[in-house]
């Protein structure tokens, strides 16, 4: 949109939970192997990147906390992942990063939702939509990779087959939309704190049991069966998270006393996920898990929804991508 003081792109990104997170060994790069399937939620941050203009718009960072979320440890300097996404596209394009970015945050943040991810993946969208890049789809996904594991699936959504260290993704046949209850800590976890805490968990003689096959959960979305999949649910990094924060089991636990199928961390956590049976059932597993007073906030959310998309500005739209896949897809 070209406005009186220049011109600006936004874009809406979601947020992500981990259906099956399987967790391998550490490598000699400090990362995990992961076999995960990735669904996007409707819970979603807005960034908006606008030219800088001497005087009226200086380049950096502004964050603008949406539906409750606390955003006193989101960095506005150059280490926020939004900044550092759009550092890595002008260096790609060979350019300054003159630019203002402004995230309205409903992600809750550090709490194994990728906040900081969506808005990596929305700041490198509109940034390459600002600055008419003629990028593809698929260098922006290689730019995304190198800003963080998470960032590429940010741009994807849907529901999607992540390995490597999350990055290398294949979509996966996700069919209905199912209902989720999201119960947000009041404090967050650091990713790698918990990986860490599950290599020391893992190196103990009663170390905690993994996470099976990918298969059956990839079977359970092909059928769109909320109670089979809830049955399938499972994160490798639970016993890491729940070792850290040993609450995390009484919400665990209080989620399903108040109706859901079945809850998981979601990602390094503290986030927990209800599976519901249905949008009803939803809205009522939330007001009585609010109640048990085991979380700060809970919100109703569905999924799978589509990555990262403009939805204002004179950059190009971003192409229609199909939440189920198409022929070669995985599912
Ligand atoms: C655990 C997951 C599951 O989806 O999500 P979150 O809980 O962070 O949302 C991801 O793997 C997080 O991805 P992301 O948050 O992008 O991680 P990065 O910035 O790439 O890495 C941060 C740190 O986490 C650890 N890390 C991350 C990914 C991976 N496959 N193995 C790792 O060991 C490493 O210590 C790394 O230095
Ligand atoms: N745009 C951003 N939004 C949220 N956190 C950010 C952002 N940029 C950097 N961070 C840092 O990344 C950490 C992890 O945040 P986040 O991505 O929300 O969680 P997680 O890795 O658990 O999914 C935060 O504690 C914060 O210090």
């Amino acid at each position: 949109m070209l406005s009186a003081v220049g011109p600006s792109v936004t874009v809406r990104v979601p947020a992500k939970i981990n259906l099956h997170l399987a967790v391998g060994e550490l490598r000699a790069d400090g990362y995990h192997d992961l076999v995960t399937v990735f669904q996007a939620l409707s819970i979603v941050d807005e960034i908006s990147v606008s030219a800088a203009v001497p005087g009226a718009i200086e380049p950096g960072v502004a964050v603008t906390p949406t539906d409750g979320v606390d955003v006193d440890d989101v960095p506005t300097d150059t280490s926020n992942l939004a900044w550092r996404a759009v550092e890595a596209l002008a260096r790609r394009a060979d350019r300054d990063p003159d630019v203002r970015v402004r995230i309205r945050k409903a992600i809750p943040v550090a709490g194994g939702m990728a906040g900081g991810s969506a808005d990596a993946a929305g700041a490198l969208l509109a940034a390459a939509g600002l600055w008419r890049l003629d990028l593809g789809r698929d260098d922006l996904m290689e730019i995304a990779a190198d800003v963080g594991s998470d960032v590429a699936f940010a741009l994807h959504g849907g529901t999607a087959l992540g390995t490597g260290r999350g990055e290398r993704l294949v979509p996966v046949l996700s069919r209905h939309t199912f209902h989720w209850v999201v119960a947000v800590a009041d404090h967050g976890l650091s990713t790698p704190t918990v990986f860490g805490e599950l290599d020391r968990l893992r190196a103990r003689p009663e170390a905690p049991r993994r996470v099976g096959d990918v298969e059956p959960v990839l079977e359970a979305l092909a059928s769109g069966e909320a109670h089979s999949l809830a049955l399938l649910l499972g994160n490798d990094l639970q016993a890491a998270a729940v070792s850290l924060d040993p609450g995390l089991r009484r919400t665990l636990r209080a989620g399903v006393d108040a109706g859901a199928l079945a809850g998981v961390v979601s990602g390094s956590g503290p986030t927990c996920v209800f599976l519901c049976d249905g949008h009803d059932a939803a809205v009522r597993v939330a007001a009585e898990l609010a109640g048990f007073g085991v979380c700060r906030t809970v919100r109703v959310a569905h999924g799978p929804v589509p990555g990262a998309r403009v939805v204002e500005g004179d950059g190009p739209p971003s192409p229609p991508r199909p939440v189920d896949p198409g022929p070669g897809a995985y599912a």
